[in-house]
């Protein structure tokens, strides 16, 4: 019974509720019981704290000097990824190194790689033990980062990664992990399935080398996911390397995310300037909420897309909007958290294979999703946060290359929140003009 309980925790139904100002602040983190094994990484951190921007176009050293496995290398070639972006020339030779790194570096720069090639690198898998776990907020994003594990561990046949995440019978997670064959060394999910796996002892995480929190913010902001993540951290041992990641990460959640760490190699944006896109184009439309739909359509109409996604801010919106769109006939589909989670991932599939060219989406979709061509994003809703908008634009123009952001305003409040995204990221969001010229959205 509790442990269906367990398997019904689906944090991204809280996403739509959470589109407002996070509710945890350090004080609060800072009490007993808060991952009670982890040490603070105060001490000593300031020396190796590293504030910066990134930069993609920054060449001055090559994947082959981080002296990775040279079966990683071979995978990273396969993968057409020339030289380490700036993120990744910073922080995988420490993370190589066996440091704890706390990392905030903007959307779309391979924060992902980072991990996935310091948790392989590292590991030597023994058949039926779990090295690594990884941890995200979402079901899309954790079978992403699966992926991502498959593509780089191709000349590693040895090495088993695997999925875990709520949703779906429990009971399949259970069979592969019972069995020696099939469990995988790197484990990747959402929490509560995780928690529920240690829980019921099936999943054993006594021998992992490698936690890794991917969106750790967005993880250790709600205290029902935070308490899940430490209690998984329990099961695992004392002495093990914790890495994190965020694009967005606050005074507050760097020292919850500290907590966990002994003495992490810090890697900031404290310049919020430096997390702005620097090929993405953004505009704003001053509109009544009765004006966006045919506002949107002719956007669609007009407009050069590869893919778009478009964020509404609740699931019953996004299903008539969705609805609408594939009524004017565009190439449309939907995610969002009311829906069987086989659909969630075969519509996340759809979009990424290009068989839909517009995705309209709660913030399920808005953090870490991978979509190369998309080059669009509308906000129909604007989020209620800074950080949500940061990470939602920055769906488009991944990995430097161009996009467009176009958020419709239609309230002061929704006011507020564009000059709240453009002090703080220090970003001129103009009003949209009748004429954009595609080659400043549309990488050639
Ligand atoms: N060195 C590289 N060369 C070429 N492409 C790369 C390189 N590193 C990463 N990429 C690609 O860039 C894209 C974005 O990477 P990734 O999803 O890891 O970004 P991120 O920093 O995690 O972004 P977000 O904060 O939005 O989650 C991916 O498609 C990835 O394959």
């Amino acid at each position: 019974m509790a442990d269906h309980a367990e398997d019904l925790i689906d944090y991204e139904e809280e996403e739509e509720e959470t589109l407002q100002p996070a509710t945890t602040t350090a004080g609060s983190a800072s009490g007993a019981g808060e991952a009670s094994e982890a040490v603070s990484g105060e001490a000593g951190g300031d020396q190796d704290k590293v504030n910066k921007g990134s930069y993609v176009g920054v060449h001055s050293t090559s994947f082959r000097d981080f002296l990775m496995k040279p079966e990683l290398l071979r995978a990273i070639v396969d993968c057409g990824f020339e030289h380490p972006s700036e993120v990744q020339q910073e922080t995988i030779p420490a993370a190589i190194n066996g440091n704890d790194v706390l990392c905030q570096a903007k959307s779309g720069l391979g924060k992902t790689a980072v991990f996935v090639l310091a948790t392989l690198n590292k590991i030597t898998p023994v058949p039926g033990t779990v090295s690594a776990i990884v941890l995200c907020h979402t079901r899309e994003l954790a079978y992403q980062i699966k992926n991502e594990y498959m593509r780089f561990s191709k000349y590693l046949a040895d090495i088993k990664t695997g999925v875990f995440y709520g949703g779906v019978p429990i009971k399949n997670d259970q069979e592969i992990l019972n069995d020696k064959e099939k469990c995988p060394n790197i484990i990747v999910g959402t929490p509560g399935r995780i928690l529920a796996l240690v829980r019921d002892k099936t999943l054993r995480l006594s021998n992992v080398s490698s936690f890794v929190v991917d969106e750790c913010d967005k993880v250790l902001e709600s205290i029902d996911m935070r308490r899940d993540v430490q209690d998984i951290f329990r099961a695992t041992p004392h002495n093990k390397q914790v890495l994190m990641f965020s694009a967005t990460l606050n005074k507050e959640m760097r020292a919850v995310c500290k907590k966990f760490m002994q003495n992490p190699r810090e890697i900031y944006v404290d310049d919020e300037a430096k997390l702005t896109l620097h090929g993405l184009q953004q505009y704003y439309v001053t509109l009544a909420e009765s004006e966006k739909n045919r506002k949107l359509s002719n956007l669609l109409d007009s407009l050069e897309f590869n893919q778009v996604v478009i964020f509404v801010k609740s699931v019953a919106r996004a299903k008539l909007l969705n609805k609408l769109l594939n009524s004017c006939n565009f190439s449309s589909t939907c995610i969002h958290s009311d829906m069987q989670q086989q659909e969630r991932i075969d519509i996340y599939e759809q979009f990424k294979n290009f068989s839909k060219r517009i995705m309209v989406a709660t913030d399920i979709f808005g953090r870490g999703i991978d979509v190369e061509r998309v080059n669009i994003v509308i906000n129909y809703d604007i989020s209620s946060e800074a950080d949500t908008y940061l990470h939602r634009v920055g769906r488009a123009g991944r990995f430097g290359t161009k996009g467009l952001a176009i958020t419709f305003v239609s309230t002061d409040e929704d006011k507020s929140v564009l000059e709240s995204v453009q002090e703080r990221f220090e970003v001129n969001i103009t009003e949209l003009p009748a004429e954009i010229d595609p080659k400043t959205y549309m990488t050639a």
